[in-house]
């Protein structure tokens, strides 16, 4: 019987920058070929025709024009993790190609990462770390003292499924949850969480005690916060930012905390990724910066690799693309 050909498929490397997870490229090769894209730009004849999907992780490899115009059996591409922002949606469906991502396996590991940065930032483990590990470290007298979210107020900007998720966890905190989105939750959403909904950004910017960044980037949630919002913030206020740097104007940003307009910061993200090692925000004391690890988990990174492929095979088979994304 003649073997069937498993489907091509154009991957940058799988997991990203951390390197290749050895197990879901053993996985991956039971359903699909993987052509590497030093591969494809080595044979580009060869595997041109033979693409049906291009695997992106971590922004690579990019699609642009000329990436779609050199596959002309292109069906989907797939990308891992919920933002899209670095793919031209519109050039991508003038190719007649459909876009898939993975938000539910990302949603509540990045939920868990915004409550541990509050949480971290509140209570200052990070500098209690370096305290605790450091040679010089004699007593443990710290004259600092954090804050309790216990009864605080978290501003959630961005209530989508993870802005969902992030209050469901601050529930158990018995904080008081304002939220401001484009669209108003159902009242039983709401309800479910105690939180209160603020047309207005400004209002929940003046009355929180920790604002959580949760939203798309777009071109109208680009630069969201910058100076002006900021000044509206308690000076006792947190700043977390668990979805794209470019959400926050990073110089006023930086102003804001050497000035005291705010207290501090907590970013899991920023722009560019990582920031260049003399950047301002860098030499802070009153921020903690993880390196992008909302999904970092290898739960959430196992869900999203077979998340991509079930959409890679939808689209080959001509069936409803699971995760489709649409205009
Ligand atoms: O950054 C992570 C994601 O887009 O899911």
């Amino acid at each position: 019987m003649e073997e069937k050909e498993l489907p091509y498929t154009l991957i940058n490397v799988i997991g990203g920058p951390d390197g290749v997870y050895e197990d879901h490229t053993a996985y991956l090769e039971k359903h699909l070929k993987l052509i590497t894209m030093n591969e494809f730009l080595k044979h580009k004849q060869v595997f041109s025709p033979k693409i049906q999907a291009v695997y992106v992780w971590y922004y690579k490899p990019v699609v642009n024009k000329e990436l779609l115009q050199s596959l002309p059996n292109l069906k989907v591409v797939v990308n891992s993790g919920a933002g899209v922002d670095h793919l031209d949606l519109k050039l991508i469906f003038s190719f007649g190609v459909k876009v898939a991502n993975t938000p539910f396996a990302v949603s509540s590991p990045t939920a868990d990462l915004g409550i541990a940065l509050m949480l971290a930032s509140a209570r200052n483990i990070v500098e209690g770390h370096r305290i605790a590990v450091s040679p010089d470290t004699k007593l443990f007298n710290a004259a600092w003292l954090g804050e309790e979210v216990t009864g605080a107020t978290l501003g959630i900007i961005g209530m989508g499924t993870i802005g969902y998720k992030v209050a469901q966890r601050a529930k158990a905190f018995d904080m008081k949850i304002l939220y401001h989105n484009r669209n108003r939750r159902n009242r039983v959403d709401e309800e479910a969480v105690g939180a209160v909904y603020c047309p207005k950004m400004e209002d929940l910017l003046r009355q929180s005690d920790f604002v959580m960044l949760v939203v798309n980037l777009t071109p109208q949630t680009c630069k969201l916060i910058g100076e002006k919002e900021l000044g509206f913030m308690k000076p006792t206020a947190t700043l977390i930012n668990i979805c794209r740097g470019q959400v926050i104007d990073q110089d006023a940003l930086v102003k804001a905390l050497q000035n005291g307009i705010i207290k501090a910061a907590a970013l899991d993200v920023t722009y560019p990724e990582p920031l260049p090692r003399d950047h301002a925000l860098l030499q802070l004391k009153n921020i903690i910066i993880t390196p992008h690890i909302g999904s970092a988990t290898a739960q959430a990174r196992h869900l999203m690799m077979r998340n991509m492929l079930e959409a890679i095979l939808a689209a080959i088979n001509g069936l409803p693309v699971p995760n489709e994304v649409h205009a």
